[in-house]
């Protein structure tokens, strides 16, 4: 990763060395006129192993992603369409970086089968999808799924500005699913909860785990994880108060998804740390 990557004091994940005089990476932005898409524009424009070769937004033709030479293309759309888009791009045989949220597993399901497909035709196309391309995210979701095997309780707060338009977050229910794997493996039952009656005031049930989503003017994305013992509680929260923030994790997942054929999901696997 070079220097002009992050600005000084900003977290980065590790990055694939770019090799001198090499070959600017080109790259497409879906949703390019939104909160994230405009943002990631401006990180691959300052990018210096990066060329933004085209802006794509609702009512564009997606060809022109390949009619622009791209090699890459980044999605921060809206749920409704981002499959469509992925399908898209593997067969205009586009390498994807998704950030847009509403993948489930038969999704993610038809996606596999997608690159099985074009694989063995020969040709192979990667896809990275990451709820959260947050560094302090990511690690809060890596901690949160190694402290779950320990607690009796657990219960997952996310907190978001109230332009969002799904709930729970992607980032809170990978968090939830995460946990409930950690809570099986080790032999956990439910968490304890006497509740009778009320449930709505109870949060969303992912997987058994309790999640809570709060909507407030100011707020830019924000999630906290309980975890209680009697008599001890543990909170895990990060706080992304700026859209820069996601920023070092998608150029990160630009450079790696071009070397890793298929589906990846989360960025802790590309960062080593699943
Ligand atoms: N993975 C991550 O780190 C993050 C993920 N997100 C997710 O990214 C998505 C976008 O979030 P925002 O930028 O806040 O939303 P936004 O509403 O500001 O932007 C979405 C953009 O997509 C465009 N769009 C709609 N249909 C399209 C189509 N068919 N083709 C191309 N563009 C289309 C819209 O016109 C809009 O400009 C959401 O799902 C959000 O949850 C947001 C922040 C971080
Ligand atoms: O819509 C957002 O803003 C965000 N969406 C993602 C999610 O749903 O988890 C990532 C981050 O929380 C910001």
């Amino acid at each position: 990763m070079t220097s002009n990557d992050v600005t000084p004091g900003q977290s980065a994940p590790q990055s694939t060395p770019q090799p001198a005089g090499s070959t600017p990476l080109k790259v497409a932005v879906l949703g390019a006129a939104g909160r994230m898409g405009a943002t990631v524009c401006a990180a691959v424009e300052a990018a210096p192993d990066m060329e933004l070769v085209a802006r794509i937004d609702a009512g564009d033709d997606l060809a022109q992603v390949a009619a622009a030479g791209a090699q890459v293309a980044v999605d921060f759309t809206v749920p409704s369409v981002t499959e469509d888009n992925v399908h898209a791009l593997i067969d205009l045989g586009v390498h994807a970086v998704v950030g847009t949220t509403g993948w489930t597993d038969e999704s993610r399901g038809r996606l596999i089968a997608h690159l099985g497909r074009r694989a063995a035709e020969g040709t192979s196309v990667g896809v990275l999808i990451a709820p959260n391309f947050g560094l302090s995210a990511v690690l809060a979701m890596t901690f949160a799924a190694k402290a779950a095997r320990y607690f009796e309780s657990a219960e997952v707060i996310e907190l978001h500005h109230p332009n969002k338009v799904d709930a729970p977050s992607g980032t809170a229910t990978h968090t939830a699913h995460a946990i409930a794997r950690s809570r099986a493996a080790a032999g956990l039952g439910a968490s304890p909860d006497a509740t009778e009656s009320g449930w709505e005031a109870r949060g969303a049930d992912v997987d058994g785990v309790r999640v809570h989503a709060v909507r407030l003017r100011g707020l830019v994305a924000h999630e906290e994880i309980l975890f209680g013992n009697e008599g001890e509680q543990l909170i895990i929260r990060q706080d992304s108060f700026d859209r820069v923030s996601f920023m070092p994790g998608v150029l990160l997942g630009i450079r790696e998804v071009v070397s890793r054929p298929g589906l990846t999901v989360g960025l802790e696997n590309v960062m080593d740390l699943s």
